[in-house]
């Protein structure tokens, strides 16, 4: 079993371009207490990974944005899709009507399972939509559109591996971290969190929170991913674990002992082994596919 392998963003075929939305782990999650508009100061180191949606854009035969969902996993094919909001978004922004587009949106990777996968396909919708048709959006531009879509967009819209994600996750600040000899093996049960009942779950406690954050500084400072990874730390494991019992159930099914790393709000772990120590887990035999709803995967850190 070999990490899945890596795409580039953009790939043309004829007159579609078609957009590869990867998925994200957090590597760290801390939560510094909650705002007076309901959400939560949080703050996240996250990186893209190589498991990938995917959205082709073609122009379409009728006036307006048609999407079509295929592949795997579900995803609304209503105006719900983050995909169809971004590109409506995008042109009543822009003073114009909506012209003739078609966007085919594989879905490869489960929402609701914390690898962010409609955030990541909303932002892949705005540099599609970008390219596609030659608008050259400022940056400011497309950051504004995401923050009004979702917390996690704009960390998609970046370019660079992983980021420091602050506020309620859209102050983004790139990180060059040595991740490529990471490889990280994701669990995906066979159900969904949801990101806002969880976050309702969630007890602040500043202490935990002022510790973490040392913990994660300290490790930040010394410049290693694995360093990171090891520290596990996910402040909303708690919150998840109480709204959903069987996520922790999950968790200690899958461990053999060792403890997972939930990604974001759930449902999805996560382990992590650095490339020579993968060679030893193969040879031993303890990297198997599990029966879950995505199984098991192996992916690396993203280039881009
Ligand atoms: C858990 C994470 O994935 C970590 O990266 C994100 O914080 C979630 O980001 P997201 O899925 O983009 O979340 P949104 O779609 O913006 O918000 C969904 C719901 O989660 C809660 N929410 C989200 C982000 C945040 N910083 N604080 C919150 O309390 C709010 O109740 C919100 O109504
Ligand atoms: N492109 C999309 N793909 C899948 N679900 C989408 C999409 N756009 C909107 N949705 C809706 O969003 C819900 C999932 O939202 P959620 O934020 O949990 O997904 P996610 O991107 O996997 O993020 P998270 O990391 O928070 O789990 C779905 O149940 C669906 O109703």
């Amino acid at each position: 079993m070999e990490p899945m392998p890596h795409k580039e963003k953009y790939e043309y075929q004829g007159s579609c371009l078609v957009v590869n939305a990867p998925a994200k782990l957090n590597l760290f999650l801390l939560i510094a207490g909650k705002r007076s508009d309901g959400f939560h100061e949080i703050d996240t180191l996250m990186t893209k990974v190589s498991w990938y949606d995917s959205l082709r854009l073609e122009e379409g035969s009728s006036p307006g944005i048609e999407l079509e969902c295929r592949g795997r996993f579900w995803a609304p094919e209503d105006e719900s899709n983050l995909v169809l909001k971004a590109g409506k978004l995008i042109f009543s922004e822009l003073g114009l009507s909506e012209p003739n587009l078609k966007i085919t949106l594989t879905k490869n990777i489960p929402a609701g399972t914390g690898l962010g996968s409609a955030s990541s396909d909303c932002a892949a919708a705005i540099d599609g939509i970008d390219s596609f048709f030659s608008l050259n959006l400022s940056s400011e531009f497309k950051h504004s559109a995401a923050c009004k879509l979702g917390s996690d967009i704009p960390f998609f819209l970046q370019a660079s591996p992983a980021a420091r994600c602050t506020g309620r996750g859209e102050k983004v600040q790139a990180v060059d971290l040595p991740l490529s000899d990471i490889v990280f093996q994701i669990f995906v049960p066979d159900f969904t969190c949801s990101t806002a009942k969880v976050y309702s779950k969630y007890k602040h406690s500043e202490k935990e929170y002022e510790e973490k954050l040392s913990e994660v500084n300290y490790a930040l400072k010394q410049g290693y991913a694995e360093k990171i990874c090891r520290l596990g730390i996910n402040m909303l494991e708690r919150a998840c674990f109480k709204a959903f019992p069987e996520a922790e159930e999950f968790a200690e099914m899958q461990n053999n002992g060792e403890k997972l790393a939930l990604s974001g709000s759930g449902s999805a772990f996560y382990r992590f082994f650095t490339i020579n120590k993968l060679e030893n887990y193969k040879k031993n035999a303890k990297i198997k596919n599990y029966s879950a709803l995505g199984g098991s995967r192996l992916v690396s850190s993203n280039s881009w």
